[in-house]
């Protein structure tokens, strides 16, 4: 079987990587001509940690290849796996679709007999039965019938993307009653399926549904945490306390329970958007309204560390330095879409402060985003004469930081942990003032 990856970013370049890794030969195909330059030579275009030795292991050994031509791609593939973006629209909360519709319709008319495209963006519900019809009018006419759709959701975290892949919690496939999609993926996933991995089989919306339902929930754990948050700053109590309290509850349990600057990235935030949107379309809105105060609590986070860090500059960022530590939406990524960290970064610098941030990973993504901020190559050159360090993405970098020696360098010892990581008593005792989001000060 062989099988071709169409969009080759976080989610693509893993996906084909990892199942060169399971056995077969892949063909990645992207419309950008400079990522798939870079990925032909076996490089990742992007930070995700394991995902270098596996691609350089498959391009180097001719299992995995990248083109950027569609007829090679629609020649080559028995099962086509479709990992486009579905970003925000621009001014609205709605799901952009244009890059897998354009994606389906590039590919359809290379299709070969009984070819099967599999989905797996992320999408508003209803959309794979409306692809399906799509596909079949764009393929060629005498094979078109046999042309099958399977929608097959992603739920792989960055940082972990490669672990994930191989070794997901679960796979669920969304099929047309009667047809091959099953069968084949079922073929496709049989090296896991044989590990254990729990494979569920249903149709199109409730295989749609299953991931933007995942992500709204997580989100809603996040935010719930922070909405503690802002009630333990109205009453003096530690949210960081609370939250290890409520995870021995094995029904709350600790994951996704961590307060702190909030969730960004290229999933959660866009997704519950997508999702309140969509269900506005289908008359359900009143199911999601739960998700605008999910989101709101959610931003709200952002101008609370921007609140806490004109506070620790004396009333006014004027003429002050702010040390920015992160800029990636978490640790282990580069990516920094939607990042909370740069959103505080960008906040600080319009309202006067001269912010100066650095990233292990994320500095090139991060420049291009905010090419007005400026930039440090260390932590300790960042902190260079700050007024204030704010920590935003919680790197172990960070973590392993000494306070005495970072204190030498500093303006003044005042730190602002956004993610609830640094030891708070280290920090103290090496003579900075420590604050935190949704924990009592000294
Ligand atoms: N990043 C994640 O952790 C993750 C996890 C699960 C699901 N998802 C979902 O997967 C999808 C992709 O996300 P991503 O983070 O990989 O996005 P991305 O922006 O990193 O990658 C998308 C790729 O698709 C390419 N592309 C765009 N239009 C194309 C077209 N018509 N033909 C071929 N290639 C095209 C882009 O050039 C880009 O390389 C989204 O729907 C996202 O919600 C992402
Ligand atoms: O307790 C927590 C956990 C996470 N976050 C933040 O939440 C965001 C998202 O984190 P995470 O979910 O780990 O990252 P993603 O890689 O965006 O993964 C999410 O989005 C993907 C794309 O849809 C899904 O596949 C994954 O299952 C889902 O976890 C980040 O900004 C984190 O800092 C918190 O603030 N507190």
């Amino acid at each position: 079987m062989r099988i071709t990856v169409i969009g080759t970013g976080y989610l693509g370049a893993t996906h084909a990587a990892c199942m060169a890794e399971l056995g077969y030969e892949v063909l990645g195909l992207d419309i950008d001509p400079e990522k798939i330059a870079t990925l032909s030579q076996g490089r990742t275009p992007m930070y995700e940690p394991g995902l270098d030795p596996l691609l350089e292991k498959h391009v180097t050994s001719g299992r995995l290849r990248f083109t950027t031509d569609w007829a090679e791609a629609g020649a080559f593939g028995d099962v086509h796996f479709v990992c486009t973006n579905t970003p925000q629209r621009k001014g609205e909360f709605a799901c952009d679709m244009s890059y897998v519709e354009s994606a389906f319709d590039l590919l359809a008319p290379h299709l070969r007999e009984n070819a099967v495209v599999v989905g797996k963006s992320t999408v508003p519900v209803g959309s794979a039965a409306r692809l399906a019809e799509r596909l079949a009018a764009n393929a060629p006419a005498d094979i078109a019938d046999s042309v099958e759709l399977a929608w097959n959701p992603e739920f792989l975290r960055e940082g972990y993307a490669v672990q994930d892949t191989l070794h997901p919690d679960r796979l669920v496939v969304g099929v047309r009653a009667g047809g091959r999609g099953e069968a084949v993926l079922r073929q496709v996933y049989a090296p896991m399926i044989a590990e254990g991995v729990p494979f569920l089989v249903t149709d199109y919306p409730t295989a749609e549904l299953v991931k933007t339902a995942a992500n709204s929930f997580l989100a809603t754990k996040i935010s719930f945490i922070n909405a503690m948050a802002e009630v333990c700053e109205a009453s003096g109590a530690d949210v960081v306390q609370l939250s290890a309290a409520l995870a021995y509850d094995e029904r709350i349990g600790g994951k996704f329970l961590g307060a702190g600057l909030g969730f960004g990235g290229g999933c959660l935030p866009k997704d519950i958007r997508a999702f309140m949107a969509r269900a506005g379309e289908l008359g359900a809105d009143q199911a999601l309204t739960f998700l605008r105060e999910v989101d709101s609590i959610n931003m709200r986070r952002r101008s609370r560390m921007v609140e806490l860090a004109r506070e620790q500059c004396g009333g006014g960022f004027l003429g002050r330095r702010i040390a920015v530590l992160g800029a990636a939406f978490k640790p282990n990524s580069d990516d920094v879409r939607d990042s909370p960290a740069l959103n505080v970064a960008a906040q600080i610098q319009l309202q006067g402060g001269q912010v100066n941030v650095y990233d292990p990973k994320a500095m090139d993504n991060a420049r291009k985003l905010f090419p007005g901020l400026s930039f440090a190559p260390t932590a300790l050159e960042a902190a260079a004469g700050a007024h204030v360090v704010l920590h935003l993405t919680e790197w172990q970098e960070f973590r392993d930081l000494d306070p005495a020696v970072l204190g030498e360098i500093v303006a003044e010892r005042r730190v602002l942990d956004g993610r609830n990581a640094l030891d708070p008593q280290r920090w103290r005792t090496a003579g900075w003032t420590y604050r935190a989001l949704g924990r009592p000060g000294e």
